[in-house]
């Protein structure tokens, strides 16, 4: 991170290249809200992108929604369906951001071809917040401290609340949320 000052402007930070690619790719494979739904406030029939065949082998152009329904948004399926992002959706790969990624262009989402702040008249009205202080706090952090993890990746789990995913120790439930870190000086 070549910086000539230890607090950056907002512009600044959105001008680093590689920092942006960690958080976008931060984003897609952790989004904090993995999923949600909407409720249909009128009848409406919806075109796919694709058809789709159903469990009855009938083949589908178009969604039908009745007044009233409700339709489960499956966040974190579409951020990493292999389908859109490739057959190494599940890695973590900041560098992907460096090129247009053609399948993700055509999602509906508020920010960065995903659906991490959703899209839409409700979608969240902090993510430019949001970036903008994940970047900070990473800026910040990293050029002072190193993180390790201080527990074997395989302890590490998520948990679900009403609404965001946070970090568990797998055989640690009862202690609750936490994220072990080992964190040192970096060395100058
Ligand atoms: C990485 C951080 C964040 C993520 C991933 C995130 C994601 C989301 C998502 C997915 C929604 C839509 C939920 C739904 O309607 O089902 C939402 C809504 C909302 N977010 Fe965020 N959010 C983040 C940070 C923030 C911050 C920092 C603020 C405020 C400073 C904020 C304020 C809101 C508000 C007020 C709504 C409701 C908007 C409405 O219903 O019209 N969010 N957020």
């Amino acid at each position: 991170m070549c910086v000539a000052t230890d607090r950056p402007t907002m512009d600044e930070l959105n001008a680093l290249p590689y920092l942006d690619c960690v958080v976008r790719e931060t984003l897609r494979l952790h989004a904090p809200v993995p999923a949600t739904g909407r409720m249909a406030l009128r009848d409406d029939i919806v075109p796919l992108a694709e058809p789709v065949t159903d469990t009855r082998g009938v083949v589908h152009e178009t969604l039908r929604f009745r007044k009233g329904e409700m339709r489960f948004i499956p966040i974190v399926a579409m951020n990493r369906d292999v389908e859109i992002w490739g057959l190494d959706a599940m890695e973590f790969i900041p560098e992907r951001w460096q090129a247009p990624i053609p399948g993700a262009s055509a999602i509906p989402g508020i920010w960065g071809h995903m659906l991490t702040f959703l899209g839409g008249p409700r979608s969240c009205i902090g993510f430019r917040f949001a970036l903008v202080e994940m970047k900070a706090l990473l800026f910040t952090l990293l050029r002072a401290f190193e993180f390790e993890l201080a527990v074997p990746i395989e302890e590490m789990g998520q948990k679900g609340t009403a609404i965001v995913q946070r970090p568990i120790v797998i055989t640690g439930r009862e202690a609750g949320n936490q994220l072990p870190l080992l964190v040192k000086p970096v060395a100058r």
